[in-house]
């Protein structure tokens, strides 16, 4: 299937401009690999290219040259980066049947079209169908998503960081698994960091810099010009530093497009190797020209080593060439490596990072982004934790005793207030409140049903205003505390609040009370929510990826929310499992004393706060009183 993109634009819900202007034009049956730094953009295209996310302005058009809907966005197929993420029924068959219901194929047919797509994929339907996804190994599960990205029949399947995590047998066998795919006539767009793997299977390259395309051609030329790749932060594969300054030195006729033609090429072609003087201290090359078959002209101890595997004795070439001729030539794109690259290798927290945590790491990793002059902290960051922790506590109590409507909209607008003084933008509040909204109207609905007295009804069921009115007060006292948390942890890191809440409740220690504890499970709960969000959303991804294209409210649909479920309750227990061993690994000990990660100060601006915390919170109570 053909797929072109015009000045394709996108903007994140922040506001953050992740793709610009992009145009694209990729031929049926090709396959492309998509690279860039990380941050570059390219998830975000292959997401609009797949049809998960609308594009802000530009358009794309699929196979025919029609623009792509709906239906058209249904020929393609994602496998994300974290196959976790996207698997979510309690078999592998039943997995890959999530697609094919959403498609309406016939119950008759699916077994056969699973199967045949597990095969693809180099699994056994006998051995893995009954299996659940969860318990598969990262290498395996991969497998079963592109499974499920198959048996939907595409037209085009994007892979995005398909090697990613694993280990390099696996990794060889998905390469020959692409490939397989390729020759079958399937068009492929793979977005990697692995340009050594996937270069040498492209027909095209699209790399992207700072959410533009800054090259879209074939690979020979991306890679016979040392230029292009560094300009976008990125370093060219080995075999095309080795192989291009192999040319320069007149030992090989053209830069090799693979590893494999490298060392085709050194099969036919021995390279004198340099004299051991002339070579760094450490280096183990051989003294004297060697013969592809790394046996004559070699030392004993060397002819031991590599002589009963020519590709092992080529290697000694590769390095020999390596280390003292292409040093040269290899140094000018890793010294132009960005910095993005450099983070790129750093190992992603188990924990939910802390904003003191990220602006650490950020200072602290080499080629990091130096920052400037620290920023001034806004107003409620420099407020001291014990005052939002003040807040927080009076607030859910007034509003616990809050049951007019009038105090909870003076209370409602209070928040809309305090959010946006602390420039909470509306998009992210809606996005933290869309799951509970459905939940929300749902139990609304169901505390105005009423048989006895009603005042009207729809359909089969009877309401009566004042239930309405009773279960609409109780809905919106709740989704005001929730609300209040969210302005608490939106406004407080981790680190803070930990020390707040371990401040206040410090006395219960002389009752034998472990406070430590508490107020260890208290940030790191508060801290969860964000990430669970934000787990959330990749599993509606991933749901739209597998064919169940949901807009707006019917995201948040019973039928949804039952398949996100399971798999959500996975990834909580699994990092709630991978946080308990980091916590243990580290030696914690709720006996002991700890040293304070933020020390926390009492000053006029916080006594302010706290007199006007509690002016409010008496007024909103006597408000709550007399209505
Ligand atoms: N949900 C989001 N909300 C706001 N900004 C986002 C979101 N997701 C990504 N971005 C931003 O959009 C830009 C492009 O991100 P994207 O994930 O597409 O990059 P990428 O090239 O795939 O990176 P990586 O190689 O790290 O996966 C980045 O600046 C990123 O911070």
């Amino acid at each position: 299937m053909r797929i072109q993109a015009e000045q394709l634009s996108f903007r994140y819900e922040d506001g953050r401009q992740a793709i610009q202007d992009i145009s694209l034009d990729i031929p049926s049956g090709t396959l492309t690999v998509l690279c860039g730094v990380n941050g570059s953009g390219k998830s975000t295209l292959l997401r609009l290219l797949a049809g998960l996310a609308q594009p802000t302005s530009g358009r794309i058009l699929h196979g025919d040259g029609k623009k792509a809907d709906h239906r058209a966005a249904e020929a393609v197929s994602m496998v994300f980066q974290q196959p976790e993420t996207q698997l979510f029924a309690g078999t592998v068959h039943k997995d890959i049947e999530y697609g094919l219901t959403q498609r309406g194929v016939p119950q008759a047919e699916r077994t056969e079209i699973i199967a045949s797509a597990l095969r693809k994929t180099g699994l056994a339907y006998d051995e893995f169908a009954g299996r659940s996804p969860f318990l598969l190994s990262g290498g395996e599960k991969r497998r079963v998503c592109i499974a499920g990205a198959l048996a939907a029949q595409p037209g085009l399947l994007i892979l995005d960081e398909p090697t990613a995590g694993l280990d390099p047998q696996a990794a060889q066998s998905l390469l020959g698994l692409v490939q397989e795919l390729r020759r079958s006539g399937l068009t492929l767009i793979i977005g990697t960091h692995d340009l050594d793997s996937f270069l040498p299977l492209a027909d095209k390259v699209i790399v992207m810099k700072q959410g533009a395309v800054h090259y879209d051609g074939p690979a020979p030329a991306l890679t016979a010009d040392p230029v292009l790749l560094a300009d976008a932060g990125l370093t060219a594969p080995a075999y095309a530093s080795i192989g291009r300054r192999a040319v320069q030195l007149g030992l090989l006729e053209g830069v090799p497009g693979s590893l494999e033609e490298l060392l085709a090429e050194l099969e036919k072609h021995p390279l004198p190797v340099p004299e051991a003087a002339s070579l760094p201290a450490g280096s183990c090359a051989p003294a004297r020209v060697i013969s592809p078959d790394g046996q004559s002209g070699l030392p004993r101890e060397h002819s031991a080593n590599y002589s009963d595997d020519g590709i092992q004795s080529q290697a000694v070439h590769a390095s020999a060439v390596a280390t003292s001729t292409v040093a040269a030539s290899t140094a000018v794109p890793s010294a132009a490596v960005p910095s993005a690259v450099a983070a790129s290798t750093a190992v992603p927290s188990a924990a939910p990072p802390s904003a003191e945590a990220e602006t650490a790491h950020a200072a602290t990793t080499p080629g990091a982004p130096q920052p400037g002059p620290p920023a001034r902290r806004s107003g409620w960051q420099q407020l001291d934790p014990r005052v939002k922790w003040l807040g927080m506590i009076l607030g859910s109590l007034v509003l616990l005793g809050m049951d007019a409507l009038l105090p909870l909209l003076l209370t409602a607008g209070l928040l809309a207030g305090l959010a946006a003084s602390a420039r909470i933008s509306w998009r992210r509040a809606l996005r933290f409140f869309r799951p509970f909204l459905l939940m929300f109207l749902f139990l609304w609905l169901l505390s105005g049903l009423s048989w006895s007295s009603p005042d009207f009804a729809i359909g089969p069921l009877s309401f009566s205003y004042a239930g309405m009115l009773r279960g609409g007060i109780s809905v919106l006292r709740f989704l005001l505390l929730i609300a209040l948390g969210f302005l608490f942890t939106e406004t407080t890191t981790g680190a803070p609040l930990r020390e707040g809440l371990e401040w206040g409740i410090a006395p219960l220690r002389r009752l034998g009370i472990r406070t430590r504890n508490w107020s260890l499970a208290v940030s790191v709960t508060l801290q969860f929510v964000p990430w669970i969000l934000g787990k959330l959303a990749q599993l509606q991804l991933a749901l739209g990826s597998r064919g169940r294209r949901a807009r707006g409210l019917a995201r948040w649909s019973p039928r949804q929310i039952a398949l996100l479920i399971v798999p959500l309750l996975i990834l909580v227990l699994g990092m709630g499992d991978e946080l308990a061993t980091a916590v243990e690994s580290r030696g914690y000990d709720p006996a002991k004393q700890r040293t304070p990660v933020y020390q926390l100060r009492w000053s006029k601006r916080d006594t302010l706060a706290a007199l006007g915390i509690l002016t409010v919170a008496a007024l909103l109570w006597w408000t709550a009183r007399i209505s």
